[in-house]
C-alpha cells in the first residue's frame, strides 16, 4: 500500500487570523501587494530548556500551499465581514483578486526531522508580499506544534536510551487534529509505534497496544479474563497486571503464559500502570526469569515523561517498552513553542534588496536582516556549529561563527570541516519542486542528526549549548541596520550610511 503523505485534511486559506486578510486588503489597496519580501519561521527560546530541538511540520507546510485557494463559499463569507460603520470590510474587486490569486512564492526550508536550534529559520518564503503575508499564521501553526511535539518525543527516547516509546497519547491529545499531529510527529521524534489507529492508517506509523483494565473487570476473575485474551488473540499477549494487585497479577501472566506455551505460542508479556514502577518491574523481571520467560517483555505507563523515565532508569528498572500519552503528546510541561514570523527584506522591480530589522528593548529579540540560509559545519563525525548568512551577500566562504548579541564570542570552524547547508528548495514560483521522504526516512534522518550532536548538548540538566551565529558580514549588516533605526536615520539597501 501506498503510504499517504501528509496533511489528514485541506487546511483552507481561511485558516489564518483575520488581520493578515486586512493587511492582505491593505496592501492591495495602496498598490503593493506586488512588492517582493522575504520572510523567515523561527523559535527564539528551545522548548523544556532543551539544548535542542527537531524541525516537525514541513510536510503539512508544503501541501497547505500546494493547495492554497479561495473558494467561492469562503470569498462570499469574507464578503460579509464588515468593520465598525457595519460597512464591508473586504471590496468585491479584492475578493476577485483573491479568487485569481495564484501562489507563486519560492519556498526554501529544513527537512523534517533535522537537529535545528533557536533563531535558525526552519522557512524562507520569498515573493509577493500579499502572498508572503497570508500565510503566516497557518504555517506557524503547522510548524510550531509538530517541532514542539516531535522535540518532546525526541527528549523521551533520549531518556529510555535504546528501548522502544510507544506514543498511548490520542484519548489526552488537544482535539482530533492535534492528535493526529501529535502522533505523526511523536513517530518522528523517535516513538516506535502509536496506539492511535487513524495515524497508522494515514502516515504508515506502525501501531501497537495491549488491553485496558476494563478487559479484566468484564470477567469474574483475572485469569479468565488473561485465559480469553490469549485464546483470542495468542499472537498479541500483553497482559495488564495491576488491576487488583500487580504481583498477583503477573504470576497469573505466568500461568497463562505456560499454557500458550503448551499450544506453541510465547507470553508477549506484562503492563504494569501504577505503583513504583522500579520496584514492581524489578520483582516482575526476576520473577518471569524465574518462571523461564526471560523474553517476556516489562511494558509501564502511567504519566511517564522524560524525566520519570530517567529516573526509573537510574533506580535500575527492568522495564522494557515505554508507553507515554498524556505529557508526551499534549507538550505538557511547555504547551507551546514560541514560533515567529518575520519580514526580513523587501525589493520593487527586481531593484537592491532593502533589508530589514525589528528592534527590541530585549537585544536577543532584535530580528535577523537579509536572506538567511544556515550553513553547518561538522568534521570527526561530530557537528561543530551552525552559521547563518546573508544570501544577497557575496558568496559566503566565512568560517567564523559570530554570537548574535556578543560579537566577542566568536567560534573559529577548522579547515577540515565539511559544511552543509540546511535549506532546501521547496516552491520555486509556486511550484512544488521537494519529493517528500517517506516517513520512516524522516525518522531515521532525526536518529541519524541526533547521533551527531555531543551528549552535552542533549542531556536534560543545563544542556550545553551549541555554537549558533552569524556571518561576519551579516553580523556587521544587522549591527548598521540597528544603529541606524536607533539614530532614526535612513540607510542605503544594505545598512550603509547615506
Ligand atoms: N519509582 C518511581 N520513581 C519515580 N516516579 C515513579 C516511580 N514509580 C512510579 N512513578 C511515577 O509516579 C507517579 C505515580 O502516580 P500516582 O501517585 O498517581 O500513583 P499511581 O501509582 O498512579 O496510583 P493510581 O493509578 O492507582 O492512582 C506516576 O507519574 C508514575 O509514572
Ligand atoms: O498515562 P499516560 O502517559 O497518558 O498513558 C496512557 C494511559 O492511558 C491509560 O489509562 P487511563 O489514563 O485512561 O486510565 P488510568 O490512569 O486510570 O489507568 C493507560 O493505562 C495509561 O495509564
Ligand atoms: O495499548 C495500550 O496499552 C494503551 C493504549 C492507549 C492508552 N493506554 C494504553
Amino acid at each position: 500500500m501506498q503510504t499517504p503523505q501528509p496533511p489528514h485534511r485541506r487546511c483552507s486559506a481561511l485558516l489564518t487570523d483575520l488581520y493578515q486578510l486586512t493587511m492582505a486588503y491593505s496592501y492591495w489597496k495602496a498598490g503593493v501587494q506586488s512588492k517582493e519580501a522575504v520572510f523567515h519561521l523561527f523559535f527564539r527560546t528551545h522548548p523544556f530548556k532543551s539544548g535542542f530541538s527537531i524541525a516537525c511540520g514541513l510536510g503539512d507546510a508544503i501541501e497547505y500551499l500546494r493547495t492554497l485557494a479561495f473558494r467561492d463559499e469562503e470569498l462570499a463569507y469574507l464578503g460579509t465581514l464588515t468593520g465598525d460603520d457595519g460597512k464591508p470590510l473586504f471590496e468585491p474587486a479584492f475578493l476577485e483578486y483573491l479568487r485569481t490569486m495564484e501562489w507563486c512564492c519560492d519556498v526554501d526550508g529544513i527537512p523534517e526531522g533535522t537537529v535545528v536550534f533557536s533563531h535558525e529559520p526552519l522557512l524562507r518564503i520569498r515573493g509577493p508580499l500579499l502572498q508572503c503575508q497570508i500565510v503566516e499564521t497557518a504555517l506557524l501553526n503547522l510548524l510550531n506544534f509538530q517541532t514542539l511535539i516531535a522535540t518532546k518525543a525526541a527528549r523521551v527516547c533520549l531518556a529510555a536510551q535504546d528501548d522502544p516509546v510507544l506514543e498511548f497519547g490520542l484519548r489526552r491529545a488537544q482535539g482530533v487534529d492535534g492528535a493526529l499531529a501529535a502522533s505523526r510527529a511523536a513517530y518522528i521524534g523517535g516513538c516506535a509505534a502509536t496506539s492511535n489507529v487513524e495515524a497508522g492508517y494515514l502516515f504508515g506509523i506502525p501501531v501497537r497496544g495491549t488491553h485496558a483494565h476494563s478487559w479484566v473487570m468484564s470477567f469474574d476473575t483475572e485469569e479468565e479474563a488473561f485465559r480469553a485474551y490469549a485464546e483470542a488473540m495468542p499472537n498479541n499477549t500483553i497482559f495488564l497486571v495491576d488491576t487488583y494487585d500487580t504481583l498477583t497479577g503477573v504470576q497469573r501472566a505466568i500461568e497463562t503464559g505456560r499454557w500458550l506455551r503448551e499450544r506453541g505460542h510465547e507470553l508477549g508479556g506484562v503492563r504494569l500502570d501504577s505503583g513504583d514502577l522500579a520496584w514492581l518491574s524489578i520483582e516482575t523481571r526476576r520473577m518471569l526469569d524465574e518462571a523461564g520467560f526471560p523474553k517476556a517483555q516489562i511494558v509501564a505507563s502511567n504519566d511517564l515523561d522524560e524525566q520519570t523515565i530517567s529516573s526509573l532508569k537510574q533506580q535500575g528498572a527492568r522495564i522494557s517498552i515505554w508507553g507515554v500519552g498524556t505529557r508526551l503528546v499534549t507538550a505538557y510541561d511547555q504547551p507551546a513553542l514560541g514560533g515567529v514570523y518575520k519580514l526580513s527584506a523587501v525589493r520593487e522591480n527586481g531593484g537592491p534588496w532593502r533589508h530589514k530589522i525589528k528592534l527590541s528593548e530585549q537585544t536577543a529579540k532584535i530580528s535577523t536582516p537579509g536572506l538567511q540560509q544556515v550553513r553547518r559545519f561538522r568534521a570527526n563525525g561530530f557537528f561543530l556549529g551552525d552559521m547563518i548568512y546573508d544570501l544577497d551577500a557575496p558568496a559566503e566562504t566565512s568560517r567564523v561563527i559570530v554570537d548574535r548579541v556578543d560579537l566577542t564570542r566568536r567560534k573559529q570552524i577548522p579547515e577540515n570541516a565539511t559544511a552543509e547547508d540546511l535549506l532546501v528548495p521547496i516552491f520555486r514560483r509556486g511550484r512544488s519542486v521537494y519529493e517528500m521522504p517517506p516517513i520512516t526516512a524522516i525518522r531515521d534522518r532525526a536518529q541519524a542528526q541526533l547521533a551527531g550532536f555531543h551528549e552535552g548538548h542533549k542531556r536534560f540538566l543545563n544542556p550545553h549549548e551549541y555554537p549558533v551565529g552569524l556571518s561576519p558580514a551579516l553580523h556587521d549588516l544587522r549591527t548598521r541596520l540597528i544603529l541606524a533605526a536607533r539614530e532614526g536615520r535612513e540607510t542605503g539597501p544594505r545598512g550603509e550610511t547615506l
